[in-house]
């Protein structure tokens, strides 16, 4: 019988709602994926709202919790850490202590950081060490990468000026030293305004893809930790990357259909679970070059 895989997945938790490991480990849950939740935040609600109660977890506990779970022995088991949001770089430092102890433990271990940096418009904006600390320390670290357009921007400190362009910026976090830059949201003058498109970019080459774009009232909130969560977790099943891609891309889809069905803010994630595991609709990646 193959193995199921175990991912330690280390971001925010919220009480109510979707955002961060709530919007990601039931999703790599379904898809057949044993999750390690190592939340760094608990708070009420996703920031969003502009009100929300609870407590940011002290960096050193992460390392802490890892020990923990060497101590018992489980530490080589850990296939993958995905990490999201961070509250500080201390947060990312502490994370990167993690990986490496899961890389001594578990060399084949991957590592996926998705360098959430938020939206300066949603009024969510992270410290200017934390952008600094995700370029130029997790991006060595990292195996994959998984920015949405404004973070691929801020590590260009440009915008992109076309499709081609962002392929460039995304071959140039590559050289980093990831060995896959997924950009999650694509935004480029000329984007055509009915399509919602990502880039998967690799050593042996670059697709593009595009989806439907779905009207909704207010943008829900967690699908980038959504796409990065299953990302990785189809990975971790066996699928390539461009595999894993499509499938991110339907799945996530899927979600967005369900939500948009109920008329509801929050991800529709428990209704949408069949659809996740099996999605209905499939979009191709199709491979696009300098
Ligand atoms: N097919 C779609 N139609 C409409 N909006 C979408 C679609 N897919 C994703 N979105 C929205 O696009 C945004 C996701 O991209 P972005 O905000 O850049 O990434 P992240 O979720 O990591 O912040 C979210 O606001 C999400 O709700
Ligand atoms: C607590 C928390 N975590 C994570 C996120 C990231 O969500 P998204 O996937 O939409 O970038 C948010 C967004 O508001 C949040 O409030
Ligand atoms: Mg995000």
């Amino acid at each position: 019988m193959k193995r199921t895989p175990h991912l330690l997945a280390i971001q925010s938790h919220v009480v109510f709602g979707h955002a961060g490991n709530s919007a990601a480990v039931f999703p790599m849950q379904r898809v057949g994926v044993n999750v390690w939740p190592l939340n760094t935040v608990q708070f009420s609600n996703h920031t969003q709202y502009g009100q929300w109660t609870g407590e940011v977890l002290a960096p050193e506990q992460i390392p802490a919790l890892v020990e923990g779970i060497a101590a018992i022995g489980e530490l080589g088991n850990c296939d993958a850490v995905l990490s999201g949001y961070l509250g500080s770089a201390a947060q990312g430092r502490a994370i990167l202590t993690g990986v490496a102890r899961i890389k001594v433990a578990n060399p084949k271990a991957l590592y996926l950081c998705d360098p959430v940096m938020g939206h300066p418009e949603k009024g969510c904006i992270v410290a200017p060490e934390v952008s600094q600390f995700l370029l130029e320390e997790a991006a060595a670290v990292a195996d994959l990468m998984c920015p949405n357009q404004l973070e691929l921007d801020s590590f260009s400190g440009r915008k992109a000026q076309s499709l081609l362009d962002c392929l460039a910026m995304a071959r140039a976090l590559l050289a980093r030293g990831p060995k896959a830059v997924l950009v999650k949201h694509l935004a480029y003058p000329g984007k055509p305004d009915d399509s919602f498109e990502m880039l998967l970019v690799t050593a042996d080459g670059s697709w593009h893809l595009r989806r439907p774009l779905l009207a909704f009232p207010r943008q829900p909130v967690g699908v980038g930790d959504l796409t990065s969560g299953l990302f990785l977790a189809r990975i971790l099943l066996g699928d390539s990357l461009v595999a894993a891609f499509e499938f991110t891309a339907a799945a996530v889809h899927e979600v967005l259909l369900e939500t948009q069905a109920c008329a509801s803010y929050e991800l529709e994630l428990v209704r949408a679970q069949d659809r996740i595991a099996h999605p209905r609709v499939r979009f191709e990646a199709v491979p696009i070059s300098l």
